[in-house]
């Protein structure tokens, strides 16, 4: 059973993959009520999304900038320094120690708090062997999240696959947050590393991220309504 300190419904985080901001705020228009926090990624961002988020943020819903950042520490910081204006949650950099220090000490005094992406839940162990990795994912992941603990980052993004051992490793005080969530049925895509929203949330994820299963729905606020029951029934 999860900890009562995050409400149910805000658990399930939205990704806004979608090409413009119309057709984001199209989509955020359709599920209304259902959902209260959303990820703007690549696709979104890079198509006027960062002012959107702003906007979104203003507008009482909660924003996950998902920019995975990786660059020199200098590059990183001051970066991160200009999207903690922007009212965000959550923003994600890849797990690398010197990425993540820049992060966390160049976010200092502001609401945002920082995600370390430990292994993309995209990877299975032959993907990071050929990628020029001796570890196996699990071992990446538990690696990195000890790391990202140690630096005082503020959560881990990761498969729930790994949730329970990584509860075990962060504790409580660290948001566990999981993507590769696919709803029973559900078409995988390129995610190889993925669970169900009910055995996420009994795995220890505080939020589960959903991109494709909601806003590729025939009707996504009806996709999104069946996870939140599901999330909802799941800590009950
Ligand atoms: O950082 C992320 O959010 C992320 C990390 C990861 O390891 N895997 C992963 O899928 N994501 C993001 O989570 C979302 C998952 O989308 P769907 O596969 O469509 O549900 C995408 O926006 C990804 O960019």
């Amino acid at each position: 059973m999860q900890p009562a300190r995050i409400a149910s419904r805000d658990r399930l985080i939205v990704a806004l993959d979608l090409p413009s901001v119309a057709a984001a705020e199209a989509m955020i228009d359709k599920l209304g009520d259902s959902v209260t926090f959303y990820k703007i990624g690549y696709q979104l961002g890079y198509a006027g999304g960062l002012a959107m988020a702003k906007q979104l943020a203003g507008s009482g819903k909660k924003v996950f900038l998902d920019l995975k950042m990786h660059d020199i520490g200098n590059t990183v910081a001051r970066g991160v320094e200009s999207v903690a204006s922007l009212g965000a949650t959550f923003l994600t950099v890849h797990a690398y120690p010197q990425t993540m220090k820049a992060a966390v000490d160049a976010r200092a005094g502001s609401g945002l708090k920082i995600l370390a992406v430990t292994v993309l839940t995209s990877y299975d162990d032959n993907d990071l062997h050929a990628a020029g990795y001796r570890l196996n994912v699990s071992d990446l992941v538990e690696t990195r999240a000890r790391q990202a603990q140690a630096l005082g980052v503020d959560g881990i993004v990761s498969s729930p696959e790994e949730a329970a051992a990584l509860r075990a490793i962060i504790g409580d005080r660290m948001n566990l947050v999981t993507p590769g969530i696919r709803p029973a049925g559900a078409a995988t895509g390129d995610q190889k590393r993925i669970m169900t929203p009910a055995r996420a949330i009994a795995a220890g994820a505080d939020y589960l991220v959903v991109g494709r299963p909601v806003v590729d729905a025939s009707d996504p606020k009806a996709a999104a309504d069946a996870i939140q029951a599901e999330i909802a029934e799941a800590i009950a």
